[in-house]
């Protein structure tokens, strides 16, 4: 058998190649711009849309004029593409939407797929796929089955101002992408601080840093969160209110994290007739305070381990979407280290007010020189009154593109599926979901030794075999005998720990064709796995239509990396062998039919 792969370089496909030059980049850069403006429009109702995503829609004639745009402005409203439609009258014939994302149509609504295809437009634009596996790719099936064209940025074409606005695509619904793809919510912390670095006196006080016209920006930001959380020592020095006081929009709720629980009985955050309070902490802190909150109405949380993360994990399984930190440099240190945060939001105020112990926005990280200092990406800097607004992420929105493997090594390897609408399984240890896809899984079978066709020996698992094979048909002895001594290994672990030290520390016993057929072994090797255990061969039956990545975050060649920068063969293998079972099913289930 021989499997030719196409290595990987780029998930981005050009396939619109317009063939005057010019013409693509004025072509490229419209798109761009509409896409942007889209973005835009979405953003306007950024928090009062919650929980739903953002989206914005702009309708352009064939000369390149807005005819309409619109947006969604709560959930439950109209959509952006049913009101860009209605501004648009008669000229959306032939003309082209532009999408900052790919319409949801949540439970069987299609109000903004069928506004498109009944006004006659001729062309979509879609600067995301929507991020929830289970609506990718459906509005934009539907749109092109009514015979549109769309196009989705990135998937079609490419270049840097379509990157970019791409870019502003997935910055605008972050909190949502942010959901598809971890099981924390998206996180913001902001601060206020004088030039010098302070967020208080050494008092603790800290009414006022930032500028009235900066708070009032704080109030947008709280308005677009779906909750603000605070330390314990913040609510005992500033007893705040934690309220989005601009008048419109929605307020978060507000969150305490306190693991002493010696809080104060008179506190703004105890007045729930405007918005809930919940306050988490330790197990078993003061039960008698907490019987307190609780005639309040406050809510209270307990944990066993009461962190960051957790409380994190907690708030992400409750539906919240974005969280807002407002806390003082303790508690920040600590989410910061445990990598909750993912946008900083800085207000510097050209005051200064000194102080060896006032407080700094960011406690202890451990950090002892300014080499590991982290560096903030996309920032962004703005002056707010008099003071500046610093902004940037601590952690990049993760990017919705499928990277592992390509649109076209994939469709090689299974015709069946769509990467960009496919759900990705990853497995990697033996103890997760599809853990049995693992080379290390106690699965073992009976394959030849080397050449000697007849000469069937067991091997532990796919990893003794695969080790082995590196040093088969060598003539030296002790080649031969690392074959056995891998055979032997009591634990793949141990197979392959023999199989890289020898393969390192004595290149010369390594067979020459290694290189050439250790796909071919690897597949061979898996062919009988699965082959041999029917229940291991159903469940990766059950994975059709999904692309299978080994999560490796340290091999980069049968692994998908760290960031998906891995060539993932032992997925791509694992995935040729399903679409080989199926095709064999889906014969002689055809061949039964007949007969
Ligand atoms: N200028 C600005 O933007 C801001 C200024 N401030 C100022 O900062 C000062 C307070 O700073 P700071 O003491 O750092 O306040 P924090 O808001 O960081 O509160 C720290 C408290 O958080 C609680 N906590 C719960 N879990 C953890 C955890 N895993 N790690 C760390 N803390 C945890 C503890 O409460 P407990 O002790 O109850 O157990 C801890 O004492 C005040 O003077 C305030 O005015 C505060 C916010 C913003
Ligand atoms: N001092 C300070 C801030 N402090 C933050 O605002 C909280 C008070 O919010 P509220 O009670 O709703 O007005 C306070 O507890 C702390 O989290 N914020 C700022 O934008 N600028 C400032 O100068």
């Amino acid at each position: 058998m021989s499997l030719s792969f196409r290595v990987w370089s780029s998930p981005l496909i050009c396939k619109a190649t317009l063939a005057n030059g010019e013409n693509n980049r004025t072509h490229h850069a419209n798109d761009a711009a509409f896409i942007r403006r889209a973005a835009d429009l979405a953003e306007m109702s950024a928090g009062i849309t919650s929980p739903h995503p953002n989206f914005g829609c702009v309708i352009t004639t064939c000369t390149g004029k807005v005819a309409g745009e619109g947006y969604l402005y709560a959930q439950g409203t109209k959509p952006a593409e049913a009101l860009a439609v209605e501004a648009a009258g008669e000229f959306c014939r032939g003309s082209t939407a532009y999408l900052n994302m790919e319409p949801g149509d949540c439970h069987g609504d299609h109000t903004a797929v069928s506004a498109l295809v009944q006004a006659g437009i001729g062309r979509v634009v879609v600067g995301i796929r929507h991020p929830l596996d289970h609506l990718r790719g459906s509005a934009i099936r539907e749109l092109r089955s009514h015979g549109i064209e769309v196009n989705v940025l990135g998937e079609d074409f490419q270049s840097k101002v379509l990157e970019d606005a791409r870019k502003s695509c997935l910055l605008v619904n972050a909190p949502l992408i942010h959901r598809a793809c971890s099981r924390v919510p998206f996180s913001v912390l902001k601060y206020a601080m004088t030039l010098d670095g302070k967020i208080a006196a050494s008092s603790g006080h800290a009414a006022w840093i930032s500028s009235k016209l900066s708070r009032t920006r704080v109030f947008e930001l709280r308005g677009r969160s779906d909750a603000v959380i605070v330390g314990g020592n913040t609510v005992r020095q500033d007893d705040p209110r934690l309220t989005a006081r601009h008048g419109q929009g929605h307020t978060p709720t507000r969150i305490v994290m306190t693991q002493s629980l010696d809080l104060p009985e008179k506190a703004n955050l105890w007045d729930v007739s405007e918005v809930s309070t919940i306050v988490v902490t330790q197990r078993g802190a003061r039960k008698s305070f907490q019987k307190f909150l609780a005639s309040k109405g406050v809510e209270v949380v307990e944990f066993d381990m009461l962190n960051p993360r957790e409380v994190m994990e907690y708030f992400h399984l409750r539906g919240y979407l974005s969280i807002l930190w407002e806390c003082g440099g303790t508690l920040a240190a600590s989410a910061i280290s445990s990598s909750v945060i993912h946008k900083v939001v800085a207000f510097v105020a050209p005051k200064i007010i000194g102080g060896t112990k006032a407080p700094s926005p960011v406690g202890d990280l451990g950090m002892v020189e300014m080499t590991q200092a982290l560096n903030l990406i996309d920032v962004c800097y703005e002056q707010v009154g008099p003071d500046m607004l610093v902004s940037g992420f601590l952690q990049p929105v993760p990017d919705l593109l499928p990277v592992i493997p390509s649109e076209d090594a994939t469709f090689e390897i299974d015709p069946s599926f769509n990467p960009f609408e496919a759900s990705i399984i990853f497995f990697y240890k033996t103890w997760d979901l599809y853990g049995s896809f693992s080379n290390f899984s106690p699965h073992s079978i009976r394959m030849p030794y080397g050449e000697e066709k007849d000469d069937y020996m067991t091997w532990s698992s796919v990893e003794h075999y695969y080790q082995a094979n590196k040093f088969v048909g060598v003539k030296d002895p002790m080649a031969h005998d690392c074959v056995e001594k891998i055979r032997m290994a009591r634990s793949p672990e141990e197979a392959a720990r023999i199989g890289r030290s020898m393969q390192r520390q004595k290149p010369e016993l390594v067979r020459n064709d290694w290189e050439d057929v250790k796909i071919d072994v690897m597949y061979m090797a898996l062919k009988c796995k699965f082959s041999t255990y029917p229940h291991l061969k159903s469940q990766l039956l059950s994975t059709a239509g999904s692309v299978l990545v080994e999560a490796s975050p340290h091999d980069l060649f049968w692994g998908g990396g760290r960031e998906g920068e891995g060539l993932n063969y032992l997925g791509r293998l694992l995935m040729q062998l399903r679409a080989e079972y199926l095709s064999k099913s889906s014969v002689s289930a055809e061949n039964t039919s007949l007969a």
